[in-house]
């Protein structure tokens, strides 16, 4: 197996932000100046393992999208397409893009990635067929009924946030979407959609900084963290 195959990454963000409850989609929101999702597109972009990037974003969002990547100079990003209604339906577009035999999906709004983090999933769905990013979780984690009432602790040392990038065969996880798609299944991760096929995807741990930024207090965290990132790079 060649674990130095170069991939493809799609990066999805067509999302709203509902949560996070601004005018301004989210990931468009300026941290230093920069909008969230060039923060996150630079991370693969300085990564020599990839090799091109779809970025899937709203229809109306094309153009100013495609002007920042000119502007910013990320010459990886070799489309910019718009994306569905469910981020399922997003990643699946964004799939259909991509001309690497791997890729990974990676949230918009995950701009703290590790590349020392993308680089091990990676090689790790290289090796072993599928690989998730994830961080164990630190609280003890209840499962609730409706009413408000515990109805089981799961043992917390099986327990795992996963976050973004998943990687793949881009084969696979196209055969994953489209068996989701005609089963009418909507999951929450793409990994979700290769799992149900009976493929065992492996969990790679990575850092609890790679926030998804979600709602409003994540923000604030957000600039925390970058401005902590150029104290250290100065
Ligand atoms: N139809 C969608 C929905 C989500 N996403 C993307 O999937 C990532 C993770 O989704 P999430 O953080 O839940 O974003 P939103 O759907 O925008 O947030 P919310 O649920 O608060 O509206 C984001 O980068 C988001 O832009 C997408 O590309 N297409
Ligand atoms: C893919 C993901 O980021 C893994 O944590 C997450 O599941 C996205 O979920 P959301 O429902 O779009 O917030």
């Amino acid at each position: 197996m060649d674990t130095e195959s170069r991939v493809g990454v799609v990066v999805v963000s067509a999302g709203r932000g509902t949560r996070m409850g601004t005018r301004e989609s989210k990931q468009y929101l300026l941290l230093q100046n920069k909008p969230i999702i060039i923060h996150t597109l630079e991370v693969f972009e300085r990564m020599p393992l990839v090799e091109e990037i779809v970025l899937v974003t709203g229809a109306d969002d094309i153009d100013r999208c495609s002007a920042w990547i000119a502007e910013y100079g990320l010459r990886k990003v070799l489309k910019v397409i718009p994306g569905g209604r469910e981020r399922q339906e997003s990643v699946y577009k964004g799939l259909m893009e991509i001309g690497t035999e791997w890729v990974m999906v990676h949230d918009g709004v995950r701009p703290f990635v590790e590349p020392e983090h993308v680089l091990a999933c990676c090689r790790q769905a290289q090796l072993s067929g599928a690989a998730v990013l994830a961080v164990k979780v630190k609280d003890t984690i209840k499962q609730v009924s409706e009413s408000g009432i515990i109805e089981a602790t799961p043992d917390r040392r099986s327990l795992w946030a996963i976050h973004t990038p998943q990687a793949f065969r881009l084969s696979e996880l196209k055969k994953a979407h489209e068996l989701a798609e005609a089963d009418g299944f909507t999951g929450t991760d793409d990994s979700m959609l290769v799992e149900r096929m009976g493929v065992s995807v492996a969990v790679v741990e990575g850092s609890y900084t790679n926030i998804k930024i979600t709602t409003p207090e994540d923000l604030a965290y957000a600039s925390f963290m970058l401005q902590h990132k150029g104290e250290k790079n100065t």
